[in-house]
């Protein structure tokens, strides 16, 4: 059996098996990216990214090693490589994904290759094609093959008509990025395959993820990963939103919790195909008063980017994910304070095994 979770933008696996059947899952990523990744991912060009590896890992434990498959179309860091099976795969390259599935009978595909909302902005003809090109590709494989088909939304699904405080799972969705545009379109092909030929299609709209593996990759929300690791380094933060901009967020290890749980909920528990998911909801001066309850020196300054300002005033400050706690049980475990804490130990822990000093 084997699991094969692709990324979309940020990974991709592959499953051997089903889980509903066998108990199996086998991953694997299908990162492929930009080949300029513009400002926002100039270093870090191996990386790996905070959903996907972390959902690997974690689900090679729970599944078995051998039944989850990463693929990405960039060079994995060595301790993903020797994790478990990877491969290189382009979610553009629609021969060669049928060529994986088929000769590795895999039965789970998690989607998560994808360009970001202001790396999308920045590259629109790239993020249409790999976020909605890719998508088609993923789809129509899904569904050739009997696949179950996870594929990640966001919170930038929404638009500035849509419900803010808090958006419910369904509504008015006018989003105004090209990432938004390709999300919902995700949404509605996968409901609408669903619908009329029985695609086990399953969509959550993730907030911001918040990893410490997770380099910024271009988003809107990158500067909630990036005020840890400067309060650690520098000790000064320069965000590039308003200090009053309030976006729902989550810690990497409840969206992988939820992920899983949702992907195990059997179909009959199921009244969408498409959930909010929330955790909590902060803005940067609220999470800078926290980590200075733990850094009282931090310094943040307020420089903020009219496109990623434009963007984020336009996305929900709250998501409405009563749904998702009713039908399969969701409840995250992380708020802000432990987000906090637990955010600084890995950051501290990373630069101390990295040689890297520690503010
Ligand atoms: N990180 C977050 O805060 C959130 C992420 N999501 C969704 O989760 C998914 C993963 O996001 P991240 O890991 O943060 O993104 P990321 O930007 O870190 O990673 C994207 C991955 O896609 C890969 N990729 C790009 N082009 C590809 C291609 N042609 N073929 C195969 N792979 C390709 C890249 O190599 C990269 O590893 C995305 O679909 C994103 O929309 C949703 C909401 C929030
Ligand atoms: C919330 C997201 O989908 C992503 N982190 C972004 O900011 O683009």
């Amino acid at each position: 059996m084997r699991l094969c979770v692709p990324n979309a933008a940020v990974l991709g696996l592959f499953c051997r098996g089903c889980l509903s059947r066998t108990g199996n899952w086998t991953s694997r990523s299908f990162n492929s990216l930009p080949r300029k990744m513009s400002r926002w991912n100039s270093e870090e060009p191996c990386s790996p990214h905070l959903n996907v590896i972390l959902s690997l890992l974690m689900s090679r434990k729970q599944y078995g090693t051998e039944n989850v498959i990463l693929s990405d179309i960039k060079k994995p860091p060595p301790h993903v490589f020797t994790s478990g099976p990877f491969v290189y795969a382009d979610v553009l390259d629609y021969k060669h994904l049928r060529e994986l599935i088929v000769n590795n009978r895999i039965t789970w595909l998690v989607h998560y290759s994808a360009l970001l909302s202001a790396v999308g902005e920045a590259n629109v003809a790239l993020a249409r094609k790999i976020n909605i090109t890719g998508l088609h590709n993923v789809l129509d494989l899904a569904l050739e093959n009997c696949l179950r088909l996870f594929v990640p939304s966001t919170i930038g699904a929404f638009g500035p008509s849509s419900p803010r405080d808090p958006a419910p799972d369904l509504c008015v969705q006018r989003p105004r990025t090209i990432y938004g545009v390709s999300k919902v379109h995700g949404e509605l092909m996968g409901e609408y395959l669903h619908h009329k030929y029985g695609l086990d299609f399953r969509c959550l709209r993730y907030p911001g993820v918040i990893s410490v593996n997770t380099p910024p990759g271009g988003g809107t929300t990158d500067y909630a990963v990036q005020i840890f690791h400067d309060a650690l380094s520098t000790g000064h933060h320069e965000c590039y939103l308003r200090p009053d901009t309030r976006l729902p967020m989550m810690h990497i290890s409840d969206c992988h919790r939820a992920t899983v749980e949702f992907m195990q909920a059997p179909e009959c528990q199921l009244s969408l195909r498409t959930y909010n998911i929330a955790a909590m909801s902060f803005t940067p001066e609220e999470v800078a008063q926290e980590i200075r309850k733990h850094l009282p020196h931090l310094k943040v300054t307020y420089n903020p980017d009219s496109i990623r300002q434009t963007i984020a005033d336009s996305w929900p400050v709250r998501f409405d994910d009563s749904n998702a706690r009713r039908d399969w049980g969701w409840a995250p475990a992380f708020g802000i304070e432990e987000l906090v804490a637990d955010m600084l130990r890995s950051v501290r822990d990373k630069r101390t095994n990295e040689g890297l000093p520690v503010s």
